[in-house]
């Protein structure tokens, strides 16, 4: 089984190579944003936790996490970012582990993990390539502001929490660029799977 892991900042397209990955290469997929969503909701073993370290105001009336209240404290708050790091990321990390051994032992030829946060969590060490979504930072927040609604505030605080574009180049094999049209993604893709 080949391993791609899929980083690049938010909003870049990361998703989006993901899901062109799953539906035109039937390749089998994890994205560690959605395990971190997972390990935090109602019996997650990261739920406890996550309220006490932020108190009882994040829990809403159906018993679920508040990830808007999360998110605005953390985004503005570095020390509590790194503290709710500290809780979710090796959850995550072992639930991606766990789910790899799975597929493979089910047979499982091409396997993406997709995250943000790949590099700073080591996960090239288990990728056989890194792939690198690249787009120019203001194309990323006017996609995040019309598609997600968030405000160029929001935006921008995330985007100065994570990895500059010359780490992510760095570390990277394979540079994807999203700025334009998807059909010269599509393309860059069919090219990084035939260099596998
Ligand atoms: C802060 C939380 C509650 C916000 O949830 P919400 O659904 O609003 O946003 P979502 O998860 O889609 O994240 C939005 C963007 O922020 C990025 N991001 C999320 N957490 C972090 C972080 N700790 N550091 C830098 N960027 C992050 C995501 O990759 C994504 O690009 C959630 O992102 C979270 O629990 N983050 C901490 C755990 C984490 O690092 N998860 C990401 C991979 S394990
Ligand atoms: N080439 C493109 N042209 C136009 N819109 C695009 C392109 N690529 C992605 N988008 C749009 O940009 C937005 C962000 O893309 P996507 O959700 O794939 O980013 P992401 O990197 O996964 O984000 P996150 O870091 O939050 O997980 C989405 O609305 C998506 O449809």
């Amino acid at each position: 089984m080949k391993i791609i892991g899929i980083t690049g900042g938010v909003g870049a397209g990361k998703s989006t190579v993901l899901d062109h990955l799953e539906k035109q290469y039937n390749a089998c997929v994890l994205q560690a944003d959605k395990i971190g969503h997972l390990v935090m909701e109602p019996g997650g073993i990261c739920y406890g936790q996550v309220i006490a370290l932020f108190g009882k105001q994040i829990i809403k009336n159906d018993k679920t996490i508040d990830r808007k209240m999360v998110s605005d404290v953390v985004f503005a708050h570095e020390e509590m970012r790194q503290k709710l790091n500290d809780i979710i990321h090796p959850a995550v990390k072992s639930y991606i582990l766990d789910k790899i051994e799975e597929q493979k032992k089910a047979g499982c030829t091409l396997m993406i993990v997709e995250a943000a946060l790949l590099l700073e969590d080591h996960y090239d060490a288990f990728c056989d390539k890194v792939w690198y979504i690249h787009t120019d930072q203001e194309i990323r927040i006017e996609r995040l502001m019309s598609s997600r609604g968030y405000t160029r505030e929001k935006a921008e605080n995330i985007i100065a929490r994570q990895a500059t574009e010359g780490f992510f180049r760095e570390h990277a094999d394979y540079i994807i660029q999203n700025n334009g049209d998807l059909d010269e993604t599509w393309r860059q893709i069919e090219e990084g799977i035939r260099a596998l």
